[in-house]
């Protein structure tokens, strides 16, 4: 059995928390559907899912599973499992106890064995069945978990960033495990993690929270290739997308250009609807996105239609194996958003109060960054969250405005880098032999299909979202 959840304007505010944790979040997980929860530390994701399960009250909205109201449905009926992060086996229980134990209450006077044979024949884990935790490897003890939650056919699985304890190796491995396993079961699955590649390669749809307010609902290819706010677009993909704060201008006379300071992109005429879209912009600061794969270091000469040209004085070779990443100074002044690190150079700092240290795409921000970006928060007029994720549909169904939460990106100027520790604000994906050297003045070819812009309060306006914000 699976099954379908409903979350209907569902907040949750903690007792003397000024602001909600989980902030009028709606969704509709279909059944068999594996939906990944991701944010930064202390987003909302794991309270979602307790509320889900029923370990948390909702203070207000509704949670429907298949349909029919749940929110006082005792956690026990909801026939839901979960996986931890903390997979707390019995230390004094084998492998084969440990799976069974849930099946005593779930299955009072029947046999175990079956059930338990099956599910470690599922999981690969029939060998270790008669060790104890403390004769497994991380990996073996978080099958065991795992097979807790199986064996119990459960029509649920919620995971709490299950592989977030194991290394990187071995969580790549669980990872493609997870993905086959709750696929072939057909079991409604939802999964938190802060790990952005994590919740691309599993998730047939990813909900993207910021400070308990969802951001974009969608498939893990549209939030790469169509985030709808500049949070998105920096928190899903590695590198980090190249984010720039710049303006348009447009004269009557004709020809529209994207202005960086020192150097300025020339956007092709006839101008399509997108780049048309963008006279609006005109006088207010914008923010430019480049993913390292839009723009290409090459002679001018070798443009493609569609391709401008800059230049950038290296800075940085960074050697991958299979690729290389440039980093270059074009002479253009990076945005950052709140709540993720600062881009290159920054040392990483976490959160204060935040419990858990973030790593790969979360939570940390320089401690210079910070302050800059609550200066700039200050004097950046909020617009509400409508504005953030209330543009291309996705499924989101709009993001309700919460009064004192800014959701665009402030766009702040970068703490000033020293010559030695500057690592220039443009990183471009190269092949691992390019020849070129730190203080070499290279020309970039940018592909202005992959150009996106962010609008101040952080929106995307190009390419252009489905349903258009109104003109002010
Ligand atoms: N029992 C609690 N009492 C008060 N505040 C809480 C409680 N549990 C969570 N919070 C707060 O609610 C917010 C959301 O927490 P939550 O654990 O849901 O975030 P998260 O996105 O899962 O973070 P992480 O990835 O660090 O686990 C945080 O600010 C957190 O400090």
């Amino acid at each position: 059995m699976t099954r379908a959840i409903t979350l209907h304007e569902v907040s949750k505010y903690y007792p003397k928390q000024p602001s909600p944790a989980v902030d009028r979040f709606s969704l509709d997980i279909a059944p068999g559907e594996f939906l990944v929860l991701l944010g930064p530390s202390g987003c909302g994701k794991s309270t979602v899912l307790r509320m889900i399960a029923g370990l948390e009250d909702i203070t207000t909205g509704e949670l429907l599973l298949d349909g029919e109201y749940s929110n006082d449905l005792a956690p026990g009926d909801r026939k839901m499992a979960m996986v931890f992060q903390n997979f707390a086996l019995y230390p004094s229980m084998t492998s084969r106890e440990n799976i069974g134990f849930p099946l005593r209450f779930e299955m009072p006077g029947e046999e175990h064995g079956p059930r338990v044979d099956e599910t470690a024949r599922i999981l690969g884990i029939e060998e270790i069945l008669d060790r104890y935790p403390g004769q497994l490897s991380g990996g073996e003890r978080q099958r065991v978990a795992m097979g807790r939650a199986i064996s119990r056919h459960p029509s649920v699985f919620l995971m709490d960033e299950p592989l977030s304890n194991l290394d990187a190796k071995l969580r790549a491995h669980l990872r493609a495990e997870i993905a086959r396993l709750t696929r072939g079961m057909g079991v409604t699955t939802v999964y938190v993690t802060h790990d952005q590649a994590e919740a691309m390669s599993l998730g047939d749809r990813v909900a993207i929270m910021r400070s308990g307010v969802l951001q974009q609902l969608s498939s893990p290819r549209d939030a790469y290739h169509l985030p709808e706010n500049v949070f998105v677009a920096a928190f899903v993909g590695t590198p980090r997308i190249n984010l720039l704060q710049a303006t348009v201008i447009a004269p009557l006379s004709g020809g529209m250009w994207i202005d960086f300071g020192r150097q300025r992109l020339g956007l092709p005429e006839p101008l399509g609807y997108d780049h048309q879209m963008l006279r609006i912009q005109q006088g207010r600061p914008i923010i430019v996105g480049l993913r390292s794969e839009a723009v290409r270091i090459a002679q001018p000469s070798q443009a493609h239609a569609g391709e401008v040209v800059i230049s950038g004085v290296v800075e940085h070779v960074e050697y991958q194996g299979h690729e290389s990443l440039v980093h270059l100074d074009t002479g253009s002044r990076p945005a950052i958003v709140p709540e993720l690190e600062a881009p290159r150079p920054a040392p990483a700092v976490t959160r204060a109060g935040s419990r858990r240290a973030a790593s790969g795409s979360g939570g940390g921000i320089g401690k210079l960054a910070q302050k800059a970006a609550r200066r700039l928060q200050a004097s950046i007029p909020a617009r509400d969250a409508a504005g953030a994720g209330g543009g291309a549909g996705g499924g989101a169904g709009g993001v309700p405005p919460r009064p004192g939460h800014a959701p665009g990106a402030a766009v702040i100027d970068r703490p000033q880098a020293s010559p030695e520790t500057r690592t220039g604000d443009l990183v471009v994906r190269t092949g691992p032999d390019i020849q070129v050297r730190r203080g070499d003045r290279v020309p970039l070819l940018v592909d202005l299909a992959h150009l996106y812009v962010f609008d101040r309060d952080g929106n995307r306006v190009c390419p252009a979202p489905t349903r258009q914000p109104l003109l002010e």
